[in-house]
């Protein structure tokens, strides 16, 4: 039996002091290692030293926790009010802020990201999570039809939402804690039970959930935790379990396919939001200093791990010169560091596997002939911090569109600049891309503004603004960006079936 997790928040601190901290999963309300008692190692992307083992799961943990989930499902919570249900997630909510610095300390120990970000975005979008979704399973109406029947009689039909049942929540390692409250926060308000699979470079936001879940009173095996890796392991057992409902997936196409495959067995529906390769556009016309600190934000924020975040940058030829120039300033600008020093402006990436392949595309861009206007390599370190996988944010200009650094997702704190002419051009070249996730549009212009939101083939554009959420609207990707939308009642779609009932009066 693995320490139960008040250990983890008191460890977090102590990784300093080198002492090593266990991640067991979470199943059935209590903390487990895998009955295999395999584990494997996570490391610190500051500096390379090992944080502390966490537990692989294999089948028995996949069989342990979905069935937990069912059980639940058959039991309290699948017998619960609403409004109980609602009291609950507002009560997950609260007591993440309570323990808002236990979060912020597992956030970035996993991620190494400047607790300054992770204190704005991640911490706060884990409790409003769960507090939206809470609001808008209590305040959203379902459809009512009356109707003439053939004997000339009446009937009235009405909708009602049953959940799904048991959802697999499958996570990415960028924005942990936001992405996996993203669905779990819907999943449990429309009354599912969880079993949520964390990527294997951040176990620790996830496990510590469970902590507040029992707190709060959240009836064990409604939210459960299996760690453990993709192919072969607990990401693909899960995922391809026949006790599996739905499967809710965020991060790269390729798994996404292999997901797909696996839920397709059983006709199980997904919903994904997978990479992209956006554009960002900026006219003559913008406001300049908010083009360039938005673009900035786009390009580098989070070290580029945003599936969001800008790598195409098309500037109108008459401020191009200026606007590279810019934006390498504010480049130069982003000091990395410790995540808790105020002055660090861009953590590490999150491993030395992932910055091989960033770097491998910044390599791939002197081959092919760009301009490296900024940055493409490694910063010198402190001795203290050398062995962590950081980056210089890069600005690249002078390649071809069809270079493999300006056609595929690199993720990582880098764009290219390219000027353009007219607005018919820019449009074709932003839209030349398989993905299709979202575009950041500058312009002083409002019709033109309108114009380009209707013709660029993405599921969300952003004028004069990046990143900037209101959790009640649709959210995902067009194209090979995604399938389906979530957010406000599009999650309600995703999480629920909509049953018909038809009464004859
Ligand atoms: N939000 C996004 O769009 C993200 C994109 N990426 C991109 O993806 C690349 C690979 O990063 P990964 O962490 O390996 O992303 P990934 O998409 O392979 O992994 C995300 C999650 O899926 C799980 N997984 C992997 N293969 C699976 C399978 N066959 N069945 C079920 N679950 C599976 C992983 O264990 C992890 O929990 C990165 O270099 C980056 O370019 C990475 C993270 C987020
Ligand atoms: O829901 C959001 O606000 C952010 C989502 C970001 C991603 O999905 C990502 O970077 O993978």
């Amino acid at each position: 039996m693995a320490n139960d997790l008040s250990n983890l928040s008191a460890q977090l601190p102590a990784h300093a002091a080198g002492s090593s901290i266990r991640y067991p999963h979470f199943i059935n309300g209590r903390y487990v290692e895998s009955v295999s008692g395999k584990s494997f190692e996570n490391y610190s992307p500051i500096d390379g030293a090992l944080l502390g083992k966490v537990s692989e799961g294999g089948k028995s943990e996949v069989d342990a926790a979905v069935a937990a989930a069912r059980a639940a499902l058959n039991g309290p919570w699948g017998s619960m009010s609403l409004n109980r249900r609602v009291e609950l997630l507002n009560a997950v909510a609260d007591e993440i802020n309570r323990r808002f610095d236990d979060f912020l300390a597992a956030e970035v120990a996993d991620t190494g990201k400047p607790a300054s970000l992770a204190s704005h975005i991640d911490i706060p979008r884990g409790a409003a999570n769960f507090k939206i979704f809470a609001d808008t399973i209590k305040n959203t109406p379902t459809e009512t039809f009356e109707m003439v029947t053939p004997d000339g009689g009446d009937a009235l039909n009405y909708a009602v939402r049953v959940p799904r049942g048991v959802i697999a929540v499958v996570c990415p390692w960028n924005l942990p804690l936001l992405l996996m409250t993203w669905k779990v926060g819907p999943a449990l308000a429309c009354g599912n039970a969880v079993v949520v699979k964390p990527s294997e470079e951040t176990p620790a936001t996830a496990t510590l959930l469970g902590e507040v879940m029992n707190k709060v009173g959240i009836p064990p095996g409604v939210y459960n935790v299996v760690h453990g890796l993709g192919p072969n392991s607990a990401g693909e057992f899960l995922t391809s379990h026949p006790d599996v409902n739905a499967v809710t997936f965020t991060g790269e196409t390729r798994t996404g396919t292999a997901i797909m495959k696996a839920a397709a067995n059983g006709v199980r529906p997904v919903s994904f939001e997978l990479g992209g390769k956006n554009a960002g556009i900026v006219f003559a016309d913008a406001d300049f200093d908010a083009a360039v600190d938005g673009i900035s934000r786009a390009a580098f924020a989070n070290c580029g791990q945003v599936c969001l975040g800008t790598e195409r940058v098309y500037v109108e030829r008459p401020i191009f010169d200026k606007f590279v120039a810019a934006l390498k300033t504010k480049a130069e600008s982003l000091k990395p560091g410790r995540p808790e020093d105020k002055e660090t402006g861009i953590g590490p990436l999150i491993s030395h596997e992932h910055r091989s392949k960033v770097l491998s595309y910044y390599e791939r861009a002197r081959a092919d002939g760009a301009t490296v206007v900024t940055g493409g390599g490694i910063p010198n370190m402190s001795t203290d911090l050398s062995g962590g996988s950081w980056i210089q944010p890069t600005i690249w200009v002078g390649l071809s569109e069809d270079s493999a650094v300006i056609r595929e997702e690199i993720f990582g704190p880098c764009c290219h600049i390219a000027p353009f002419d007219t607005e018919e051009e820019v449009i074709a070249r932003a839209n030349d891309t398989p993905y299709g996730l979202c575009t950041t549009v500058w312009t002083s212009n409002l019709s033109r503004a309108h114009r380009i939101a209707k013709r660029i083939d993405v599921g969300l554009c952003w004028i004069n603004s990046w990143f900037l959420r209101d959790l009640r609207t649709a959210f995902g990707g067009s194209k090979q960006s995604g399938i389906g939308r979530e957010g406000g009642v599009h999650s309600l779609e995703f999480y629920t079936d909509l049953r018909n009932v038809c009464v004859k009066l």
